[in-house]
């Protein structure tokens, strides 16, 4: 493992574990306040966006995603196919989800697969330049590489809690910065987009 890597690993414990403290009103009252910016994280009715379904101690995306939803977004969540890969499945509120790696939820293989246009991006850590850690697999990094690749370039939002803001967060070649993150403070533009 390189420098760099190392690091990283220690910014994503120690922001993991101050997040993992937050107690469950927190979580309740952060959820709803990311739904409230829903009218201004700038999407248009029949926009791609994909979200997640939270594992672990992360912020709660699902009443902004109701909210998107119900003002005309087509919501896709992640599904993990191997270790290296996610795609993004059409979430359908009336079809079961499964479970899959690392205990995260998502739409089986008969879900349409498609490209989001907007991305609510789950984070461990992030910095004030838009760079970000997620869980160490790539596989948010190599899903937007991907798109890059295919001509495409979604709009990044990072979901996070404020005690995961760091210092610094040291980027790598592969790293794509965030545009905008949302917290339960609100929305903040990055260098990226201002
Ligand atoms: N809610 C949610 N869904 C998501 C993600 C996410 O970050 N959050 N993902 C984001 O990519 C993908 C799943 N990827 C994940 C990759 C690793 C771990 C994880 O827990 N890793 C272990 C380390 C395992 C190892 O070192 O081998 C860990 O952090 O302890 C979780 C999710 C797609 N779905
Ligand atoms: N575009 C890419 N193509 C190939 N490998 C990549 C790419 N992006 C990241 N990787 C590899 O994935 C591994 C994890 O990268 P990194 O430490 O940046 O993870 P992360 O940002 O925490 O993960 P995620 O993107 O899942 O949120 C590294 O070994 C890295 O080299």
């Amino acid at each position: 493992m390189n420098g760099t890597s190392a690091d990283k690993a220690d910014i994503r414990a120690m922001a993991l574990s101050r997040r993992d403290a937050l107690g469950a009103d927190r979580h309740t009252q952060a959820a709803q306040a990311l739904a409230g910016q829903a009218d201004a994280i700038g999407f248009k009715p029949g926009d791609i966006v994909s979200g997640f379904w939270p594992i672990r101690s992360e912020i709660d995306p699902r009443p902004l995603m109701e909210a998107l939803a119900a003002r005309g977004a087509m919501i896709v969540l992640p599904a993990v196919i191997d270790r290296q890969t996610i795609v993004f499945r059409r979430h359908d509120p009336d079809m079961p989800l499964v479970t899959g790696s690392f205990g995260t939820r998502a739409p089986g293989p008969e879900a349409e697969e498609l490209d989001p246009d907007l991305m609510l991006v789950p984070l461990s850590a992030f910095d004030d330049a838009g760079n970000r850690i997620g869980y160490g697999a790539g596989h948010y990094d190599r899903a937007i590489a991907r798109l890059h690749a295919k001509g495409r370039s979604p709009r990044l939002v990072g979901l996070a809690f404020e005690c995961q803001r760091v210092e610094r967060v040291p980027a790598e070649p592969h790293d794509v910065p965030l545009h905008t993150v949302l917290t339960e403070n609100g929305l903040q533009a990055l260098p990226t987009q201002r």
